[in-house]
This record gives C-alpha cells, sequence and structure tokens, in this order.
C-alpha cells in the first residue's frame, strides 16, 4: 500500500485574473476551490492512475472537511488527524505568470503529533510513505527524518518531497526518493544551479548525503533521474501551460504508479514526467489518458558521468 502523509494540506484557490495589477482592485474570471498539498495531490494522481493510496496528516475545520469530503468523493481513503483550527488556504493567481501565495499552517499541539506518529504503527514490510510538502511552524524540521528512523525495521520504501532544513535532515535517514526542484536544489547549496550538468553534480551530493535515488524536476527543461549507477534526462515537449500546481506530485505519483507496475526505474521516470507535463498541459491534475497520450513524446537521454557512474 501507499500512504502519503500531508503534514500541511491546503485547500488550493485558483483564480484567473486577466491583466493581474498588483496595487489595483483585480477582478476574476474564473475561480475554482481544490484540495492541495503535496501529499493529497500525489494521492489524486495516484487514483486517477488506478493506483489506491491513503491519505495521512493534520486536517481541520471548513477547510478540512471540504478537503475530507472531496477525497472521498475521488474514493480516496483518509486517516487524518484533526486539528483545531482551519486548514490553510492557499491562492493562486494565473494571469500572465503564475502567481501563489500560501497560508500559515494552524497550530498542531504534542498530542495531535503523537497521534499521527501512532498512525505510523500501521505501515508494513513493502509499504511505500510519502513525506511531502512544508512542515507546519509548530513542528519540528525534523519530523520527517524522525518517521523514517521509527520505520528503520520496517522495509518501508520512504519519498521525500520537501526542501530546506527538512529536506537536509530527512537525508541521514536514507530516502527511497527524494524530489527537489532545480531551485530546492539551488537553495540547499546556496548556490544558483543552472545547467544539466550542475544539476548532477548537487543531485550527487545528495547520494552522497544518504538519499537512494533523487529527481531533480526542472519545468519545461523536464527533469533528471540520478542514483549510483545512473544519471538520466527526461526531455519534455513544448506545450501551452494551463496549471503548473502540482506538476511536481503529478510526477512523484506518476512515478510510482509506474515504478509499483514495473519496478524499473527508467519506465517509472518517463512516466513521472509524462505525468507532471501533463498535469502542466492541462486545467487540474493529469489524467491516465493525458499522460499516456503524452507518454512516446517524453525523451530519455542517459548522461555518461564525469569519471564514469559508479
Ligand atoms: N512548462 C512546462 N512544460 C512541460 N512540462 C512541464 C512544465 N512545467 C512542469 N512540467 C513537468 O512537470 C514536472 C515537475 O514540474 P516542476 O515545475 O519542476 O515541479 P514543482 O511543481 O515541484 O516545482 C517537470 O519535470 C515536467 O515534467
Ligand atoms: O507545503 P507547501 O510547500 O506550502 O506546498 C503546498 C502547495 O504545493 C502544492 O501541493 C503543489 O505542489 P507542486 O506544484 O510542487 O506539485 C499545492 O497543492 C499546495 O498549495
Amino acid at each position: 500500500m501507499i500512504y502519503t502523509c500531508t503534514l500541511n494540506p491546503s485547500l488550493d484557490y485558483f483564480s484567473e485574473v486577466n491583466n493581474f495589477q498588483i496595487g489595483q482592485l483585480n477582478r476574476m474570471d474564473t475561480d475554482k476551490k481544490m484540495p492541495g498539498g503535496k501529499g493529497i495531490n500525489v494521492s489524486r494522481v495516484l487514483r486517477r492512475l488506478g493506483t489506491s493510496s491513503v491519505a495521512l496528516g493534520f486536517i481541520g475545520g471548513f477547510t478540512g472537511d471540504f478537503i475530507r469530503r472531496q477525497l472521498v468523493s475521488e474514493n480516496i481513503d483518509t486517516d487524518f488527524v484533526e486539528v483545531d483550527g482551519d486548514t490553510r488556504i492557499n491562492v493562486k493567481v494565473k494571469s500572465r505568470e503564475e502567481t501563489e501565495i500560501n497560508g500559515p499552517s494552524p497550530e498542531i499541539n504534542s498530542d495531535q503529533e503523537d497521534e499521527l506518529l501512532l498512525k505510523l504503527h500501521r505501515l508494513n514490510d513493502d509499504d511505500i510513505l510519502v513525506l511531502s510538502g512544508s512542515i507546519p511552524s509548530s513542528l519540528s524540521a525534523n519530523i520527517y527524518k524522525e518517521m523514517m528512523l521509527k520505520l528503520k525495521d520496517k522495509n518501508v520504501k520512504v519519498v521525500v518531497d520537501t526542501s530546506g532544513q527538512a529536506l537536509k535532515e530527512a537525508l541521514a535517514a536514507q530516502p527511497f526518493l527524494i524530489k527537489p526542484n532545480q531551485s530546492e536544489l539551488g537553495e540547499l547549496f546556496n548556490k544558483e544551479i543552472s545547467t544539466i550538468d550542475e544539476v548532477i553534480v548537487y543531485a550527487q551530493k545528495l547520494i552522497d548525503e544518504g538519499a537512494m535515488n533523487v529527481i531533480v524536476s526542472m519545468g519545461a527543461n523536464g527533469s533528471l533521474f540520478v542514483n549510483r549507477e545512473m544519471a538520466v534526462h527526461a526531455e519534455v515537449p513544448q506545450g501551452e501551460v494551463k496549471n503548473s500546481v502540482g506538476a511536481g506530485d503529478s510526477l512523484v505519483g506518476g512515478f510510482l504508479s509506474e515504478y509499483l507496475r514495473s519496478g524499473n526505474f527508467i519506465e517509472a521516470f518517463r512516466y513521472g514526467t509524462a505525468s507532471g507535463s501533463a498535469t502542466a498541459f492541462s486545467i487540474d491534475l493529469c489524467t491516465k489518458a493525458t499522460v499516456e497520450e503524452l507518454l512516446p513524446k517524453i525523451q530519455i537521454h542517459h548522461i555518461e558521468r564525469q569519471g564514469g557512474n559508479r
């Protein structure tokens, strides 16, 4: 079974505003409310691709009720811990450019934190746990690492999709997969990373620090998969970007769905990358049909590393 864990879910409020002007009264042309947060998006993508999962995390208030109802209507199993405050609202404005304003998390107290940690007992050998998104300010930045250490005697593959300190801390617990985007990778090393060669060098450093597999997503430039055996670039076709929110989560969901089916890293990477692009080219998240239409257009290039593959 795949478990996704979203410590900081969101109601994503999407609005389209033609000619958005800062400091002026703007009116929306369209709006839409969707359940959001990285693990929740992974669960939604997995369901669309025909793979079941259980969504864990903290939700609360009217926004939490909305998320729960939406997930139930999509036949996604949930096992959330209820908190007192409202789950945050993240505002996404689409105009000439996309602008995101993510809200602050509600307070999580130590009983609620313990309740979530106890749920990890549900996991068995060969399950997959996806730890995705930012960490609420009332929790410690090393909570992902702590969760992984609780599972160390079980053969659970853990995927970590977060950034900054939380990601640095998690590396020591040897995640199966991490998925920073290009700017998150740069942020980890306090360096602007602009070429594919640089991405490979720094992804490799994350492997040296403990990650088993690294995918670096690079928006319209596709993505890179790096582990000790290979470095692979997936080139994506150009298309009209309708909404890039959730593209990274779709990559993770697509990768896992195909990895569970075939156990093949390259096919999983191709499928994940197609899923990311299919979401970027859609108003909502990708569907199985949009992913499979793009799949033949994803070009896979093996890259020989300096000093050879290891
Ligand atoms: N403009 C785009 N054109 C084509 N594919 C895209 C575009 N933006 C994102 N994608 C796809 O989605 C994946 C994840 O996108 P990215 O923006 O890098 O992730 P994140 O949402 O985590 O920042 C990319 O690897 C790519 O496959
Ligand atoms: O937890 P964070 O880092 O604030 O991110 C939450 C936001 O990221 C999303 O999960 C989208 O993430 P990606 O675009 O990286 O796939 C939104 O649904 C949500 O609003």
